[in-house]
């Protein structure tokens, strides 16, 4: 692959010293202050006298890393290293990607927003709460905010598969951006975490004499609306270009958002579109693997909620590009959710599920629940899905009963259990493995170990939405795009689904490797950059749209530090 092009190095100009300076984590170089700059900026004493390299913390840090007994505890590291030095946090993740993403990001990530108050140590991010709604505007106008440029929301309702985790949600806005910079290199200052703290109704949380969020019910309805709302108003006013990203609402109100917003400000909701991306990237190369056209595809979801839904849309966009008629492609689609298989006679659909719902009586003779729906193993049975897609957060929801039943009709069955986190996978591919007899394609959402089955190795792809939503942040601020398109996201699954190594060979695995990452979002980048000049979202043209893409690379490296006085 291409080397990424970097931004050039620059100086860092500051006014603070001694310990101001050593507890400032964007500027901190903790031992790597060289004998000049502790001089300049009274650090002696303060330091040990040895001057250290970027190179020597990053193996300190990482040998204290492996050290730490439990996944829980190398997260709690991190998040305080982050708190601490930030250009050494950034370094030891992407030198390191595969090793620390299952830290800073799922599945470890999900207890940190289950422990969140219990290991709470200094402010991160922006806390709007309900009873503070007077002051969103004085909170955001600070002008240590002066150089955000993208935001990732919470309300903490939907944590992954975990639920309601109240005001430890705002682990995952922390989270993403963590990706944003050691993925696609936007700088960590541009980003900025911001929690809607609305209340939970996770009554543990509300118990717990610890907890550290609005301690009442979840506020709902037009009083919810209305304070989502002077947030977005107060959002635009502040920094007019600047990208929303929403994560981890629930259901409902996930879908509501995305549709309010998405024409008024640069915005998108990564559950439904960010996933969507991958999802179909994935489906892309799947079908390189199993030499099935995409066209020939049935899909069947299980949990047809924000993720299902959006992942369903896009899927129907590619059937149709690949030349199905859009009644031929919606035949492809069956959807299971709490209540069963989906049908027009569901009663409660909200809007986003209602197009993907079945003719009623398209299964007079199937067999019915007792309640009248239609269970997952007998949809299987009878509609012989290629591809099965789990966003339920319903552990066990792919039993074996229903993956044998897959396996029966398919010959090489397409199974993507991709709720997170790992304890909320729908199966494990160990179980799928050889539930299969070793011939399932498996992507799941949190990453899994190799599987050993009859003297073989199988491994698996990590279908997670970080393949997508870092470069397409970078591609949307590096174009200082108006507005985030369809096409943009599907640019972005393109760009993905073209690096797949199954294009040049199908037995290879279906997504790039993580370790790939940097270079991934980079390419997602320029490809949704490039769209959104093609649709005319972006004011950049050309070489202007390329530099403003190189120039908003932040590298994690140590730069000289120049006093600044007066
Ligand atoms: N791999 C990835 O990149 C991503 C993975 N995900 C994962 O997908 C999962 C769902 O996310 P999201 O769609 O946003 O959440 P939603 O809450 O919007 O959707 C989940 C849906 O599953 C339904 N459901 C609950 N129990 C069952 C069941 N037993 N059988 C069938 N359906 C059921 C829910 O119904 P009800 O509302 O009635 O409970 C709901 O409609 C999460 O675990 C999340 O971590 C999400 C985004 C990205
Ligand atoms: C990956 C992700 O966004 C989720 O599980 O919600
Ligand atoms: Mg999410």
């Amino acid at each position: 692959m291409p080397p990424i092009p970097r931004s050039t190095p620059e100086i860092v100009e500051t006014s603070l010293t001694g310990l101001g300076l050593l507890n400032t984590p964007i500027f901190n170089k903790g031992t790597a202050f060289t004998e000049e700059e502790r001089d300049e900026f009274s650090l002696h004493g303060l330091l040990p006298p040895q001057i250290g390299t970027l190179d020597q913390q990053v193996a300190r840090r990482l040998k204290a890393f492996r050290s730490q007994p439990d996944a829980f505890s190398k997260y709690t590291f991190m998040r305080d290293l982050q708190d601490v030095n930030e250009t050494l946090f950034y370094a030891l993740i992407t030198r390191n990607v595969e090793e620390m993403l299952p830290v800073v990001y799922t599945p470890a990530v999900g207890e940190g927003c289950q422990r969140f108050s219990e290991i709470w140590r200094k402010p991160r991010g922006v806390f709007l709460s309900y009873p503070n709604q007077d002051r969103i505007e004085r909170i955001l106008n600070h002008p240590r905010y002066d150089g955000v440029r993208c935001i990732v929301v919470s309300d903490g309702e939907r944590i992954l598969g975990l639920g309601d985790q109240g005001a430890g949600g705002m682990g995952i806005p922390i989270g993403k951006l963590a990706l944003y910079t050691a993925l696609a290199g936007i700088h960590p200052l541009s980003c900025l975490p911001v929690f809607l703290d609305v209340g939970t109704d996770n009554e543990e949380r509300r118990n717990d004499p610890l907890y550290l969020g609005w301690k009442h019910e979840r506020v709902r309805g037009p009083e919810y609306d209305n304070f989502v709302d002077r947030f977005v108003r107060a959002v635009k006013k502040r920094w007019p270009h600047v990208l929303l990203q929403w994560e981890d609402f629930a259901g409902a109100n996930a879908g509501k958002l995305l549709e309010k917003y998405r024409n008024q400000l640069p915005s998108f909701n990564d559950d439904i579109q960010g996933t969507a991306a991958v999802a179909l990237s994935t489906v892309l190369a799947a079908a390189n693997a199993t030499g099935m056209p995409l066209r020939e595809h049935r899909f069947l979801f299980v949990g047809f909620g924000a993720a299902g839904c959006g992942i369903a849309s896009f899927l129907e966009l590619a059937l149709k590009h690949a030349g199905l008629s859009d009644e031929e492609a919606r035949s492809r689609f069956y959807a299971i959710d709490r209540p069963g298989l989906l049908m027009d006679s569901t009663p409660g659909m909200h809007p986003s599920q209602q197009p993907f719902a079945r003719k009623a009586s398209e299964t007079e003779s199937w067999q019915h629940m007792p309640d009248g729906g239609v269970s997952l193993l007998e949809t299987v049975e009878r509609v012989r899905p290629t591809v099965m897609i789990g966003v339920s957060g319903q552990p066990g929801a792919f039993s074996e009963e229903v993956v044998r039943a897959m396996a029966k009709h398919v010959e090489r069955p397409v199974i993507l259990p991709l709720s997170n986190p790992t304890s909320r996978a729908e199966a494990t591919p160990h179980d799928l493995i050889h539930w299969t007899d070793g011939k399932a394609i498996i992507g799941t959402g949190s990453p899994y170990a190799p599987v050993e089955y009859n003297g073989q190795t199988y491994r698996t792809v990590q279908t997670n939405n970080s393949y997508i939503f870092p470069g397409l942040a970078l591609g949307i601020v590096a174009a200082r795009a108006r507005r985030v398109s369809d096409g943009m996201i599907m640019a972005a699954a393109e760009a993905l689904a073209a690096m797949s190594p199954t294009v040049k060979n199908a037995s290879a695995p279906l997504l790039p490797p993580l370790d790939t990452l940097r270079e991934v979002s980079w390419n997602v980048a320029v490809a949704v950059a490039r769209e959104a000049e093609k649709e005319g979202l972006t004011a950049l043209r050309g070489a202007d749209l390329e530099a403003s893409l190189h120039a908003t690379i932040w590298e994690p490296v140590y730069l000289p530090f120049k006093r600044r006085r007066g």
